[in-house]
């Protein structure tokens, strides 16, 4: 595609009237995406193919995605809402993600990394958006239902981008095949989300009960509080404020889960396969940290000292530039979301001289766009985080409509800093402890859907690393108090030999 233009038409079969333009010219991605925005809403057919997603963020056009954006936007600037999931994430990894990773490193085991930060991230996303921990994360990785139900669901939407409208809404007649599974998915996904809203209300009624008389526990900062306060009363959400209320906490869990666990495992591959970036990241981070460490005196900081690292996060997580150009680096190759599907409501003529109309599907490969010797120079296919560093030492600004990992214009991504705020967060507590990596022999290619997934999942060994003068490190002080699994469904305890 690279060597002619940059743009090319499709057609499906005749009787399908499927007309395909694929694109990865920047000029045209920032014309839909930014310049000409009114013209390429969402649309009938995204909303049929993402029904599940009901009046989510996703999903909706003009006025109710404007109050999702609002809504949105007072979420992310509430003065207690950054302290609320920076805190809960580093919870998270102390008490989740490093006792599993200091478990299979002492006992030599092999570790599915993918579902590993796939429940990492579940964990996460649900207490940010629901004050709800559902603790996943457990030694055995067992199976909880609703990660099947997620998996089905975005199967069978991305079923809908690949057959022509007629076959699957077929199916979904029949209710056979991808469309059987998606309905049951369903099932499953509203029962965990419709249980968590009404336990929130309970919380609610009774905080405002003891807030009657100035005592009680106070509620979380999460977003379904922040929608709940505000829909009181709202005639902007229509006539069934649970159902408005599911399909917005739904949203944020597609929007959120995958794209980080995925954009997760493709770091840690990258970092394995280049020991240099992985050495050059570690030296930034141990400057950094022994200047908070200076500007602390008496505090010493250690890799192990999760409470320390967690408070020291704002100080020293702002300076890594080259943990944030690797981040930057790992998604222009990686994308998570992969592609984008737009569709014109009037004619229009793109940059590229392409007449389009309203039954021209156009799709845009964030992959492709990620890999191109144009765009990127002729290294683009090397895990090079200097690309993004200014002379200065700065992070070199790149315009959105050429990096679009986290989509551009009006619509851009609302989770982009919270996600490299998780990755930094992740990437400080395990490689200062752990050398992770690819189990040899095992496959890493990338799966075909509409989240750049891990084909065959990211078997990996992960082995305590060893400090001069220290020896191996200490399990860490989360483990050494945790002597069960932390998950909520089983009830084993883990003793460790030191
Ligand atoms: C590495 C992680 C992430 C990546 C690569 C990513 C990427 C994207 C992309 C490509 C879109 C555009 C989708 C479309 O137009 O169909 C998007 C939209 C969105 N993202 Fe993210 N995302 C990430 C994480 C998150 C997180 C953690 C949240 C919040 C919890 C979030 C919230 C949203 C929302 C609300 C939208 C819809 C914006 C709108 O339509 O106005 N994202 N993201």
């Amino acid at each position: 595609m690279e060597k002619g233009s940059l743009t090319f038409v499709m057609k499906g079969p005749r009787f399908t009237n499927m007309k395909l333009l694929i694109t990865v010219d920047p000029a045209n991605a920032q014309h839909i995406l930014s310049k000409n925005f009114g013209n390429y809403p969402k649309g009938s057919k995204f909303k049929e193919r993402f029904e599940g997603l009901g009046d989510g963020i996703f999903n909706v056009d003009s006025e109710m995605w404007k109050y999702h954006r609002k809504m949105a936007q007072l979420l992310l600037s509430h003065p207690q809402f950054n302290q609320f999931w920076v805190e809960k994430i580093w919870e998270k990894i102390e008490t989740g993600l490093i006792p599993i990773l200091d478990h299979v490193s002492k006992q030599g085991l092999e570790i599915e990394l993918q579902d590993l930060f796939g429940r990492f991230t579940f964990d996460t996303i649900s207490t940010v958006v629901l004050d709800y921990d559902p603790r996943t994360l457990c030694f055995d990785l067992p199976n909880f239902p609703i990660f099947k139900a997620l998996h089905d669901g975005e199967e069978a939407i991305f079923y809908r981008h690949v057959v022509p409208a007629c076959v699957w809404k077929f199916q979904k007649w029949l209710g056979i095949g991808t469309e059987k599974k998606s309905r049951e998915a369903s099932k499953i996904v509203d029962n965990f989300i419709y249980g968590c809203i009404s336990k929130k209300r309970e919380e609610m009624r009774k905080n405002s009960q003891s807030n009657a008389c100035k005592v009680g526990p106070k509620l979380g900062v999460d977003l379904m509080t922040l929608y709940m306060d505000e829909i009181r009363g709202s005639g902007e959400i229509g006539s069934n404020p649970d159902k408005f209320l599911r399909d917005t906490v739904l949203s944020y869990f597609v929007a959120g889960k995958e794209t980080i666990s995925v954009a997760l495992c493709w770091f840690f591959y990258l970092l394995s396969k280049n020991p240099h970036v992985l050495a050059k990241i570690k030296e930034e981070l141990d400057v950094s940290m022994a200047q908070a460490k200076d500007h602390h005196g008496d505090e010493k900081i250690i890799w192990d000292q999760y409470d320390i690292l967690s408070r020291k996060f704002k100080e020293v997580g702002d300076k890594l530039i080259y943990l944030h150009a690797a981040i930057c680096e790992a998604l222009r190759l990686y994308p998570p979301v992969p592609f984008n599907a737009k569709a014109p409501i009037e004619p229009d003529t793109l940059p590229s001289g392409h007449k389009v109309d309203s039954s021209t599907q156009i799709i845009f490969s964030m992959y492709a766009m990620g890999r191109m010797k144009s765009l990127w120079g002729e290294d683009c296919y090397e895990f090079k985080p200097e690309r993004w560093i200014l002379e200065t030492g700065k992070i070199r600004h790149v315009p959105s409509h050429k990096f679009l990992a986290f989509n551009s214009g009006p619509r851009t991504c609302l989770g982009k800093n919270m996600s490299v705020t998780i990755i930094k967060a992740v990437v400080i507590a395990i490689i200062g402890k752990y050398h992770i990596q690819p189990v040899r022999g095992h496959p890493i290619v990338p799966g075909v859907s509409l989240v750049l997934h891990m084909r065959h999942g990211f078997k990996a060994q992960s082995r305590l690393k060893f400090v001069k003068n220290k020896g191996l490190l200490a399990v860490s002080k989360g483990f050494a108090e945790l002597a069960s699994c932390a998950c909520s469904g089983c009830s084993k305890n883990f003793v460790m030999d030191g």
